[in-house]
Formats: C-alpha cells, structure tokens, sequence
C-alpha cells in the first residue's frame, strides 16, 4: 500500500498501516505494537478542579446543580410520581414549542435535548429559578452540557424573559449562526423567525424574534443606537472566558446598564424611569473563570452544571512532535485506516498549515486502497467564505469519511455533526492588538501554544452527538511539542491599554472629542458597519459630509466627490476573503510567471488600494459582456477569487444603503483622477501612516515604530516619502499590509499632524 513515508524525525504519531492507538502510561515511548504511544488524560486522570470547582477564598454563592447541591430537591411532583410541571404548555426538560413536533425527525431532536446532562433531573428547573432571582448568574458547565442551546430556550419557555428579546452574543460569527439554526430546529420554526442571529453583514431576525444569537462585536455596535440596550430583557454572554476586547467592553456596558435599568425599576413611579424594562444577564463559561466574572458583577451567583455529554478518551503524544503538520497527518491515518467511521476534526494553528496540511492529504488519499472509505477534506478559517465554512456542517455522504481542517474557529460552541475524533496540534495563532502608550500599536500573528482550558474546549468537540442506539467511544488526541505549557489564562478584566488606543484613533478620526463623546460624525460613522478607519474615509469622500465636530484634528473633507470609487474599495477590504490568491497554491494551469505578469495589469503605481480598484473595474467589465464561465476563467487566470468579489458586491451593497439614508451620493466618481480617493483613504488612515527614512525603512508618524513593507503588497520594492497602510502585522518583524504612496503634504494639511511636525 502507498502510504505517506516515515519522517525520520517522527517517532511518535507515526503512521503506519495496521498500527493501533493505544492508551498508556505518561512518558512511555512508542514502539509499534509494543510499546503505547499515547497517555490517557480522560476525565478520570484530570486534576480535582477540572471535575469539580473549588471556590476557596470567595465571597461568591455557589449552588451546584445536577448532582451537586440540588441533587435531592427533587419537584413534589416527581416526588409523588407525577410528571414535571409544564411551563407554558411545555413539559420541563422538553423543551418543545408551541408548534407540535409530530415529524419523527422531531420527535428524535427533542429525545436528543431531553438527553442533555443540562435537561437530567432537575437541572432545568433550579437553573431557571436561580436565574428569576438573580439579577447577574455565572452559569458555569462542561463543553457539551447544552448550556448555550438550552438556556436560552429555557428562559423563553419560562417567561423569564417578557416580551423583550433573549441576546446570546458568541465570539465567533459561524457560531452565531449555526447554533441559531440548531435552536431554531430545536423550536420547529424557520430560521430567522423565533430564533434568529445577527453577524457584520449577514443577519437574520424580525421584530418578533424571540432568541438572537450575536457576535459580541454586533451588540457592541447596537450601543451607539440604543444605549441602553433597551429591547433586549435577558442578555446571554456565552463563551466569556475567550475575554476579547469586544467581550470585555461588554461586559463593563452591561454592568452599568444594568444598574440603570434595574434601578428604574425599583422607583417605580419616579416619571419616565418607571417605563425602564429591567435586565437580567447570564455569563456562560466553561472555564474556572467563574469567580473573576462573579467577583466582576458584585459576587454574582455562580451556578455550576456538571457533565458533559458523551465521555471523551484524550491522548496525547508521548513525546515532542516538532513537524505538528506531519504529526498531525500521520495520526489521521492512523485512524482512518484502523479505527470505526466517524468524521475527524484537525486544529492547526493557521490557514497556511491547513493549506499545507490539505495538499499533502489529498496527495495521499488518493493512494489508499479502494477498500478504504473515501476522504472528504474541508478547511474552515476565518478569512475562508462564509459559505465555504458551513459546508463543514453537511452530512457526510455515504462511504466516506469528513476529514475537517480547522483554526480555533471551530473552538468553542459550535458541534459539527459527525465529528467522533479530534486531532490537536495544541498551537493556535492569534491576532492581538499590541497597543503602544504612544498610540499607534499594531496587530501580531504569532503561533503560540494553546491554554489548558482551550484544549479542553477542542477536545469537547467530539463526543457531541446524540446517538440514542450506539454508545460512541469518541476521543481526542493532543500533539506534545517541546515548548508545549499550560498558559496562564489572563485574569484581569479589562486591560486598559487597548481601550485607550482605541480612544485614541477615534479622536484622531474625529469620531469622539477630548471628553469621549461620540461627535456628530462618529454618529455617522458608526452607521457604516465597517472599521472606523474604512467609514472615515467613505465620509470624507463625499465633500457634502459634515465634519462639524469639537475635535480639531479632524481636517476638512476632500473637495472632489469619490464616493463611487471608496466603497469599492473599502468593501473589498472588509471581505473576508483575500481578493487575490496565492500564485503557489492557485489551480490555474497557467504558470506561476505567466499569472504573476497577467496580474501585474492592474497594478496601479500608488499602490495597492488603486490597485483593487483597478481589478474590480476589470472584472466588472467582464461579468458585464462575458458569460459565468468566461468570467471564472477570467478570475483563475488572474489568480483573483471570486470568492472576494461577490462577497465584497454585498458588502457594497449595504454601504451604498447606509449612504443613502445619510443622503450621501453613492455615485459620486472622481474618474481617473486618483488624488481624491488617496486623499479620502488618508483621512481615515492618518494613524496608519510612516515616512520614509534615509535607510530606507518607514517609521510611523504617529508611533515610534519601523516598519517595513509586506511582501505581498504592489509596493514593495517601491521607495515613495510617505506611506498610509490597512494594518501593521507582526510576524519575525513589523510589517505593513494594503499600502499606498501619499504626498507628504498631507500631512500638512492634518491638525493632529502637523502639530506633530512642527
Ligand atoms: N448543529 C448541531 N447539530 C447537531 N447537534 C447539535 C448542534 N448544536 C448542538 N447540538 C447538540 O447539543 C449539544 C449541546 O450543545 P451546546 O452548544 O448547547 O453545549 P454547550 O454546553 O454550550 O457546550 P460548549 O460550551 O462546548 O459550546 C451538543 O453536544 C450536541 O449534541
């Protein structure tokens, strides 16, 4: 059989046809079929506080649930042997909806909830009875336990939560949405009726729905149009232990709306005060968090559930895997060839190794003896389509086996069906904000090794499903690597830094004043779902703008309308997806020189921003008087994906929308004339801005940095005086991405600037 070779530096995860997985002893070196390979951490093995929380040292209430503390409290009705009580015609537990479910289908989803750890005994009802009495609850629950699919549809069905809306916010967007369209299955209602989601540019709900699932991000954005948050009356803050920015900026706003609006409450009768709907928050975490969030909301309720769905076996490697990748594919095949059907989910730590990771599996895959069940490979990251990354979530076909290769993306909330093994590299990259005191910091992508509870998250990817016939024997395996540590999770909430950083480039934009206020051209700057910087340079392409603020470092707008031309831009820029595509990795048959030539055509000599502009006017004109398969050619000749492109055409879409209701022509074109589409991108980029030095670096203006040019930019090669750039990213040095030549002029004519200069 032709099978991948061994690496003379694996000596672990080797692959090797008929070799078997085994459980063993910590240390122990891997001999086939003699010695064990992998040291069993199963739930068993697992320190005390991972099985149990231990809240030594607080002031914090616990109340354990399912087992624990309320194990007795059993309901007088089951006490007297009579069934749960229903809550509006709904039998706790179950779940089920006003609609009956009479498909077998359903009837099979709701046998699936009633089996959730979450709806045994009388978990349902204590959590919802802790929840009524507390204004602020720290929900804490293994992975699996249904915490964020049932909550929500128990508060509904109690009626904890009014007439007001129930907001679950999740960190990621994929997860927003596919837990929206299980729980709307779950209620037997269309997806974006009952149950609905919200994520930057793609949302579905009414005004009638009952349970929104949100990034984070989104309902931060809703506080500038409604302070108070007002039509939601429970909000759900899932996943709070990933702390990004946007989880912590929330949480510090609900705190203080809820003292608003709770306090209202209790003065009843004191005017317009009285009409405040009060608001309960639930934080959901799966990690020993639980305390810093409960200390946070004044020694909020901390509730733990306990048990997690199926039991899942973990492994890891007994010794140190350098080549991660290569460990990782052997350890797939591993299981492919000797373990039972079931799909298998791969976390690596970018898009570069799933790429790498993705060819050297569909080499390989194609060797395997017929015998072998097909492979069905399927990456899933971040900058990937959206529509790509829930192709993860279709049923496997017949006789094969789904074989996902997935960033952290897939780390949390989501449950991908079919998934009975998880394969972890244990590295993950990331992109922080590195914020500087002088303003000006700059995103790093750095791989790093990942926290013990984000580990744990992975592994609780498998063992998810409900089989309700077969039992699943579902596990986990984590690559060893010589630097591999349990990092210490950080435990302060709210790092000021970038907070301040970011206050910083608003006022620089003109968005806030010196006391933090919103200006009148943040206000319209907020309406643009896109980065400050993007919606600052779309609003100074329009010279009917109003740029009335009290800050002084906002400069008048440019004087020639390009309105037309900074929404196409700044729409391919918000894409998700890159607009071109790695020469080496693209499927055009042509050669890699020949591409690279054929791309050159549209490169513009200010840059790269006139350069997307450039490809996006060439590609109109061929989708205008060319067929779809002449327009694809055309994209895979040039290595332009497509992807981008339409994705970028709905985002414009939403931009021209916005223009509009501020009575902003859309249309406005400045032609070939290129100074005013600079001169509006500057507006918004004057913090991302660096002169050249006499050594032929760039230093920042507004920071102390050196910065070189990314690769991949148009302007690499290039020496100009001035440059304005979309980000800074960190990787062996500082580099600047989506970089464009500016007149040094500029910058004369921009107060904070100038000041500067001077
Ligand atoms: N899209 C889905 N397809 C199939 N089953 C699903 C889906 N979403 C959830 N489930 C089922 O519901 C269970 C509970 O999921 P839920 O997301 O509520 O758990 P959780 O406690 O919030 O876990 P985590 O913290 O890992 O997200 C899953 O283990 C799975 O059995």
């Amino acid at each position: 059989m032709s099978v991948p070779q061994k690496r003379k530096h694996i000596r672990t995860a080797d692959f090797r046809h008929g070799a078997k997985l085994h459980k063993g002893a910590n240390g122990s070196h891997y001999h086939p079929h003699k010695k064990p390979r992998y040291v069993d951490l199963s739930d068993d093995d697992l320190p005390q506080s991972r099985k149990k929380p231990e809240m030594n040292g607080t002031t914090s209430h616990h109340k354990m649930v399912n087992g624990h503390t309320l194990k007795n409290a059993k309901s007088k009705h089951e006490r007297n042997g009579q069934a749960s009580p229903s809550v509006n015609g709904i039998s706790a537990g179950e779940g089920s909806t006003t609609k009956k479910p009479n498909s077998s289908a359903n009837t099979q989803l709701q046998e699936q909830r009633r089996q959730l750890p979450i709806a045994k005994g009388m978990c349902r009802e204590a959590l919802v009875e802790e929840i009524k009495k507390n204004d602020v609850t720290v929900l804490l629950g293994e992975t699996g336990s249904g915490k964020t699919t049932q909550v929500p549809q128990y508060l509904l069905e109690s009626d904890i939560a009014g007439t007001g809306t129930i907001a679950v916010t999740q960190p990621r967007r994929v997860a927003a949405t596919s837990l929206a369209a299980r729980v709307s299955k779950e209620q037997a209602t269309p997806l974006g009726t009952r149950v609905g989601y919200a994520v930057r540019f793609d949302e579905k709900y009414t005004l009638q729905t009952r349970i929104k699932y949100m990034t984070d991000g989104m309902i931060v954005r809703e506080l500038m149009s409604d302070p108070l948050l007002l039509k939601y009356s429970v909000i759900v803050v899932d996943e709070a232990h990933e702390r990004t920015l946007r989880t912590d900026l929330l949480l510090a706003n609900l705190k203080t709306i809820q003292r608003k609006r709770n306090a209202a409450e209790d003065a009843k009768g004191k005017g317009k005060a009285d009409k405040l709907n009060p608001l309960k928050i639930v934080v959901m975490s799966a990690t020993l968090d639980a305390e810093k969030f409960s200390r946070f909301f004044h020694n909020a309720k901390i509730i733990y559930v306990k048990g997690r769905q199926h039991p899942v076996t973990i492994y890891h490697s007994a010794e140190s895997q350098i080549d991660y990748v290569d460990a990782a594919m052997r350890t797939f095949f591993q299981i492919h060839i000797d373990q039972p059907p079931g799909d298998v989910l791969i976390f690596l730590p970018g898009q570069e190794d799933i790429e790498s990771l993705q060819k050297s599996l569909s080499f390989f895959t194609t060797h395997l003896p017929t015998t072998n069940p097909s492979v069905l490979i399927l990456p899933m990251y971040a900058s990937q389509s959206p529509t790509s990354n829930a192709k993860v979530f279709d049923p496997t076909p017949p006789n094969t086996r789904k074989c996902i290769l997935a960033t952290n993306i897939a780390e949390t909330s989501i449950t991908i069906p079919g998934v009975k093994y998880v394969i972890d590299t244990g590295k993950c990259k990331e992109k922080q904000y590195l914020a500087r005191d002088s303003g000006g910091g700059f995103d790093t992508l750095l791989t790093r090794d990942i926290t013990k509870s984000s580990a744990m998250q992975r592994a609780g990817r498998a063992g998810r499903e409900v089989r309700l016939s077969s039992p699943l024997i579902p596990f986990s395996l984590l690559i060893k690597h010589d630097t591999q540590r349990a990092k210490a999770e950080n435990i302060n909430l709210i790092s000021h830094l970038p907070v301040y950083s970011a206050l910083k480039t608003l006022w620089l934009l003109g968005a806030i004043d010196k006391d933090q206020k919103l200006t009148p051209l943040g206000r319209q700057m907020a309406l643009f779902p896109v980065e400050p910087h993007l919606s600052r340079s779309i609003l100074a392409s329009s010279p009917t703008t109003s740029s009335s603020s009290s800050s002084s470092s906002v400069p008048p707008t440019s004087s020639q309308g390009c309105t037309k031309e900074l929404l196409t831009i700044t729409s391919v820029i918000s894409s998700s997806s890159k607009l071109f595509l790695d020469i080496s990795t693209s499927t055009s048959t042509s050669s890699s020189s020949s591409t690279a030539s054929a791309r050159i055509k549209f490169k513009h000599p200010s840059g790269d921003h006139l350069t997307i502009l450039n490809t996006v006017r060439a590609y109109d004109d061929i989708s205008s008087q060319g067929s779809k398969h002449e327009r694809k050619e055309w994209c895979k000749k040039h290595c332009v994906n497509e992807r981008a492109l339409t994705e970028a055409k709905k985002i414009r879409e939403q931009l021209v929308d916005v223009c509009r209701k501020l009575g902003l022509d859309p249309e406005l074109s400045c032609g070939e004339n290129e100074g005013p589409v600079l001169a509006s991108l500057g507006y918004g980029l004057v913090g991302n801005s660096a002169f050249l030095q006499p050594d032929g670096s760039y230093k920042q203006t507004m920071g102390h940095s050196i910065i070189k040019i990314h690769p991949g930019s148009t302007m690499m090669n290039e020496k100009v005086p001035a440059i304005i750039y979309d980000e800074l990213v960190y990787t062996n040095q500082i580099y600047a991405r989506g970089v464009s030549a500016i007149g040094k002029n500029f910058f004369v004519k921009h107060p904070a600037l100038s000041q500067r200069q001077a």
